[in-house]
């Protein structure tokens, strides 16, 4: 990772994510260039991370080892059409976007190599959760080099099939937002309750964070620490029992499965 070269094309929400994440844990800022048509973008992305952001895609990728397909699924083909002249042999692509198969940038591209991953934003704090699905041209050096990129900015697992990147984009990549919702509606909960908005807050988000790192440290899973909070004919079973009646798993599989349809509708529509 210390030599590889990195370029970012496009340099949004979660491009930025990873330059931060990388950038934290000592990538040096000559190794790291990003791209994107947003004078103002170019300009917050520059400043924050110290690295060389520019206007054109094909600058960005000179001399790269790995480039980071990160713009918006909607401009992909277009991006990758216009960028494909300009890739040199033995570069690796690496795609961030939604639903956009691998066969598809192939074909824009005129590049085998792919690895197609879902980070998560989290990546900035290096708190990220990645999967990862690699093409059958990408040899095992560039299979490391992508697992290195994203294991540098949080925990970063393999796939077996092409598919299953849908359900990693349901579950991690979109997951974030899940638990800001709740942590939105409890913040707003709390208030109505009586509680002063920045207490309501700080309390939900501490909770929020103990939850999480409780979790991640504990031998045991999430069921049975519930279980411990949940004293028999307590405030948290009443609590418990009330999501339960108002069928909480399945509000949880169905907006998975929500996520998951669009990730292949994406795909039936973009990747032509
Ligand atoms: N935001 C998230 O939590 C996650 C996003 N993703 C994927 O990452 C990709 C980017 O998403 P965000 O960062 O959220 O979007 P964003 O809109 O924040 O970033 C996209 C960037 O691409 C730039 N751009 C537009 N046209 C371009 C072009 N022709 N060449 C270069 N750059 C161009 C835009 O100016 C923008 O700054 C998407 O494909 C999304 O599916 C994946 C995992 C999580
Ligand atoms: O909402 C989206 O489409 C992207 C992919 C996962 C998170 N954000």
């Amino acid at each position: 990772m210390s030599t590889t070269r990195i370029a970012f094309i496009g340099a949004g929400n979660m491009a930025a994510s990873l330059i931060g994440g990388l950038r934290a844990q000592g990538v040096p800022a000559s190794h790291i260039r990003a791209s994107d048509p947003g004078a103002e973008q170019r300009a917050k992305v520059a400043a924050e991370h110290g690295i060389e952001v520019v206007e054109s895609n094909a600058e960005a990728v000179r001399d790269a080892d790995v480039v980071v397909l990160a713009t918006k699924p909607q401009v992909m083909k277009a991006v990758c059409e216009a960028l494909a002249p300009s890739l040199s042999a033995g570069q690796l692509i690496v795609s961030i976007a939604a639903g956009i198969p691998s066969a598809s940038l192939a074909r824009w591209l005129g590049v085998d190599s792919i690895v197609r991953c879902m980070p998560n934003t989290p990546a900035l704090l290096g708190e990220g959760a990645s999967g990862l699905y690699a093409t059958a041209a990408v040899s095992a050096e560039q299979r490391q080099q992508a697992e290195q990129l994203l294991s540098a900015v949080g925990i970063a697992l393999w796939l077996d099939e092409e598919k299953q990147i849908d359900a990693v984009t349901a579950v991690s990549g979109s997951g974030p937002a899940y638990f800001f919702l709740l942590m939105e509606a409890m913040t707003a909960a709390g208030e109505k309750l009586g509680l002063a908005p920045d207490v309501a807050a700080r309390l939900t988000l501490q909770t929020a964070l103990g939850a999480a790192r409780m979790a991640v440290a504990s031998d045991v899973g999430p069921d049975e620490l519930r279980r411990r909070v949940t004293s028999p004919n307590g405030t948290t079973e009443a609590a418990i029992k009330s999501f339960q009646g108002n069928a909480f798993e399945s509000l949880v599989e169905q907006a998975l499965q929500a996520a998951d349809n669009r990730s292949a509708e994406l795909a039936e529509q973009l990747g032509q």
